[in-house]
């Protein structure tokens, strides 16, 4: 079987430790690499979590001593091959300030605090869980506030993967996100460290933390732009598109609209494609669903035929959202994860809708 040449290697920086760098030039999308972790932790309900005491003593949930066993079912090569990765003394999430004690000093614990990359799964319950995992490779993928790579979970592989979500040219550094569930990296340079020091124990040396004062103003407004989208109406609409009915009329649905696309627009011009940008195409695609069903409502009761836009224009929409949505968001990056299935079933479904009713010319201005 043919082996395929490895797309990184690893090598030491002046300022963060270890690093994996591109080989060759990688292109967006593609799989950096996928291995299956040396120690997964129990997964801890969403709602659980608890980043400022994570790993320590008091939490519920994976506290030291559930850290500590799990530690004890690693073999001896898993456990010399975490031992290699480096332990960040200052790393809240495991011995900072008030939770040193907690751990006793522990190694390998506070090595599992730096390294563990907590995963955003589902259960077998269709709950939503937190699993850390420790990688032997994955692990030493540095943060940086403007990332070129995710880590995602495949979960019929049982594996941690790592893709890149811009183009990354030979013998740059690989970077995530750390933050990338938070919305933290929306906020300006100087409370993105504030961030990373209290939950991580460093201060970021990336290069969007070390722009001089006139590129840095700019960064950090796009920032400020994102996060007051995000905030106000669009957290209303991507918690209500998800989890509950929305109201029908078309006007609010616009101004949603109008919210949504400068979030995205904000977050493609920081290079922030992650889940964020994949969760606000998926909100999307459910407004022009909702589109869709209120014109399809109308067409039954024919009183409001041939207006703009049509079922069928929301249908076309709503396919071409979820698309976006599947492709941006790494994690379903390759025909072969289960969620690029679930995906793509809703872009054909869509696409079906849309070829039964022929549709007329799609309207200007609709966002
Ligand atoms: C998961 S490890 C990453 C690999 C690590 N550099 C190594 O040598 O194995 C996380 C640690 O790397 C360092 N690190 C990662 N990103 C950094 C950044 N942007 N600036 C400074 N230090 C960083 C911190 O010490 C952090 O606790």
């Amino acid at each position: 079987m043919a082996t395929l040449a490895r797309l990184w290697y690893v090598e030491k920086t002046a300022t963060r430790g270890s690093a994996l760098v591109a080989r060759r030039n990688i292109d967006r999308g593609d799989l950096i690499l996928e291995e299956p972790p040396l120690l997964k932790l129990p997964p801890v309900p969403e709602d659980m979590i608890d980043h400022d005491r994570f790993l320590t003593a008091n939490q519920p949930h994976n506290g030291s001593a559930t850290v500590e066993a799990a530690i004890l079912k690693m073999s001896d090569s898993q456990k010399a091959d975490m031992m290699k990765l480096q332990r960040q003394p200052g790393n809240d999430r495991a011995n900072h300030g008030r939770n040193e004690r907690a751990n006793h000093g522990r190694n390998d614990v506070s090595i599992v605090a730096t390294n563990a990359f907590t995963h955003h799964i589902k259960d077998e319950n269709g709950f939503d869980v937190g699993m850390p995992c420790v990688y032997n490779n994955i692990s030493r993928t540095n943060h940086s506030c403007e990332p070129n790579a995710v880590v995602s979970w495949h979960p019929r592989k049982q594996r941690g993967t790592l893709h890149a979500i811009a183009q990354i040219p030979a013998k740059t550094e690989i970077t995530v996100d750390y933050m990338a569930d938070e919305k933290s990296c929306l906020r300006s340079s100087a409370q993105r460290n504030v961030d990373l020091q209290l939950h991580y124990g460093f201060t970021c040396t990336c290069t969007a933390c070390h722009l001089n004062g006139a590129v840095n103003a700019p960064n950090d407004a796009l920032r400020a732009t994102a996060l007051q989208e995000f905030n106000a109406p669009i957290y209303f609409v991507i918690d209500t598109v998800l989890g509950h009915p929305l109201a029908s009329d078309e006007a609010t649905r616009r101004t949603q609209m109008g919210h949504l696309d400068r979030y995205i627009d904000a977050l493609n011009q920081l290079g922030l494609k992650d889940w964020k940008v994949a969760e606000a195409y998926e909100a999307r695609a459910k407004l022009h669903e909702q589109g869709l069903s209120i014109c399809k409502a109308r067409l039954r009761q024919a009183t409001v035929q041939g207006r703009a836009p049509t079922v069928n224009d929301h249908a076309l929409w709503a396919a071409e959202d979820w698309r976006r949505a599947m492709w941006t968001n790494m994690r379903c990056s390759g025909e072969e994860h289960e969620s690029v299935d679930i995906d793509s079933a809703n872009v054909v479904r869509l696409q079906l809708v849309a070829a039964k009713l022929r549709s007329p010319t799609i309207p200007q201005g609709f966002p």
